[in-house]
């Protein structure tokens, strides 16, 4: 798990005051870090590097960069379409003229560069970009090249919103710790893998108590049995309660069953064709450990559904319970709910915490999933989307390791399976959504076939395998 802040000029400020450690310093480190991913990347000398410097310190960032990659490789164009303004941007600047280094301030050959380091702008970006900005970036974005975007993609904001023009990188080195506009849903399409630099102080050093985390591939902990002289009863009874559109019920069961459940048993108004391991039932047994509810549940008998929300087991909550008032009665207990962004719209609304469309929710995932757990305390809340959002209390967690594979109908009932597997075997809340949410995207990453091609039967496949 890595920590993840809001902001971090006051982590550099830390640096600063407590540790005694220049401005100029750290950007020495931020200029090594691009440096490192360089080197890695591009071995040949008879390379060209594109340094694109903007006038703040981000432009700092790739001007001293410049300095320390002279003599490496034959060619490094220093591409300065403004005139610099920070402190520091002008002091590279002159460390680059003393070194005899030209710079531009024009860019008419877009071909044969090996890498483009984008340090247009940064943290600094504070309003829209203009004409001349955005050319600039759709005319780098056009160059095939391996592309590093310094501390954040040109024109990503600090809330992760993207205007109307960013940087496309392969990889994104920030500087000194995880930014939450790093990690919104829109900044994911231009960051590319997030590489975090060391700004000359370890991450215990710099980083200050966070509430905010990413968790990463060795945070999974899998539903592992170390015990030997064991039997079913010992990993509990999932019940799955089967709707309208049965196949969601159906997927989420078999889903429950491979990831570790001793017992699955469909709840069902009607015999079903299903898998011979999973059992049916008109009524919850008298053993269940947990309830998985609401996938593909249609018009269901309210009466019905208060008896299963009433039964005192740990349950996770999908789908179309999320436009069902009812809902509201079981908020201020300990239950899963994962809804995708339209659900969560929904489920705002009918807790009249906010009366907002998706596009305004997914510019600030953050703010209303805070808000939604701040009012529910004991809820743990999964929020669907490119980058999972997990959070109970004031806690949050982020899975990033999600990918398009996993935009199909089914997937969400397959994770809805995973988490009922996991309270019904004992897990807590928010450990059973973590792991599954871990489990689910890290099978969909290892899927080697086509990322069209993925069906929920693969992804249960790829969990077994993990
Ligand atoms: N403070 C520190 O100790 C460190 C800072 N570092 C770098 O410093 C960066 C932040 O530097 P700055 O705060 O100077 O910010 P930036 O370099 O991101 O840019 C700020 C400048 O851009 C202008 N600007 C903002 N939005 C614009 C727009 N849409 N169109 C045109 N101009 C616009 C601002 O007026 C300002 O002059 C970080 O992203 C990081 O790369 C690193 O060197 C690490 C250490
Ligand atoms: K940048």
């Amino acid at each position: 798990m890595q920590k993840i802040f809001d902001e971090v000029s006051s982590l550099d400020k830390k640096c600063y005051d407590k540790f005694s450690l220049s401005e100029d310093l750290l950007m020495e480190h931020a200029a090594l870090a691009l440096k490192c991913e360089v080197n890695n990347k591009i071995k040949s000398y008879n390379s060209t590097i594109l340094i694109v410097c903007g006038v703040g310190n981000n432009g700092a960032d790739g001007l001293a960069l410049a300095r320390l990659l002279q003599d490496e490789y034959l060619n490094i164009i220093v591409y300065t379409p403004f005139e610099v303004k920070s402190k520091m941007a002008k002091l590279q600047l002159e460390r680059l003229k003393l070194l005899g280094v030209n710079t531009t301030n024009s860019l008419r050959k877009v071909f044969d560069i090996d890498c483009v380091v984008d340090s247009l702008f940064g943290s600094g970006l504070n309003k829209p970009l203009k004409k001349e900005a955005i050319d600039i970036l759709e005319k780098i974005n056009s160059i095939e090249a391996y592309k590093i975007a310094c501390d954040i993609p040109s024109g990503v904001d600090n809330n992760g919103e993207i205007k109307n023009s960013a940087f496309k990188a392969d990889v994104t080195v920030t500087m000194g710790a995880l930014k939450t506009s790093l990690l919104t849903d829109g900044a994911k399409e231009f960051t590319g893998i997030i590489k975090k630099a060391n700004l000359g102080l370890s991450s215990s050093c710099y980083e200050n108590q966070t509430d905010m985390y990413l968790l990463e591939q060795k945070d999974l902990k899998l539903p592992f049995r170390d015990n030997i002289n064991t039997h079913k009863g010992n990993y509990g009874h999932a019940c799955v309660v089967i709707g309208c559109k049965k196949g969601a019920g159906v997927i989420a069961s078999s889903a429950a069953f491979s990831f570790g459940a001793g017992l699955v048993t469909a709840i069902v108004h009607e015999e079903l064709q299903l898998p011979y391991y999973i059992m049916q039932s008109h009524n919850l047994p008298s053993n269940v450990t947990a309830i998985a509810l609401g996938m593909g549940l249609g018009l269901y008998d309210k009466n019905e559904l208060k008896k299963i929300l009433n039964t005192n087991v740990a349950k996770v909550i999908d789908a179309d319970l999320f436009y069902e008032k009812l809902l509201l009665d079981y908020l201020n207990q300990e239950i899963v709910l994962t809804p995708h962004p339209k659900e969560f719209c929904s489920l705002l609304k009918l807790t009249k915490l906010a009366d907002i469309d998706i596009d305004t929710l997914q510019s600030n995932r953050f703010k209303y999933v805070k808000l939604f757990c701040k009012k529910y305390p004991k809820v743990t809340l999964l929020l669907k989307g490119a980058n999972v959002i997990i959070s109970q209390n004031n806690k949050v967690y982020v899975n990033c390791l999600g990918t398009s594979a996993l935009s199909k109908g089914g997937s969400g009932d397959v994770l809805s399976g995973l988490i009922v597997a996991l309270l019904a075997q004992g897990y807590s809340f928010l450990q059973s959504a973590i792991n599954a949410s871990l489990a689910h995207t890290l099978a969909a990453k290892n899927f080697k076939s086509n990322n069209y091609a993925l069906n929920p039967e693969d992804l249960i496949e790829g969990i077994k395998n993990l």
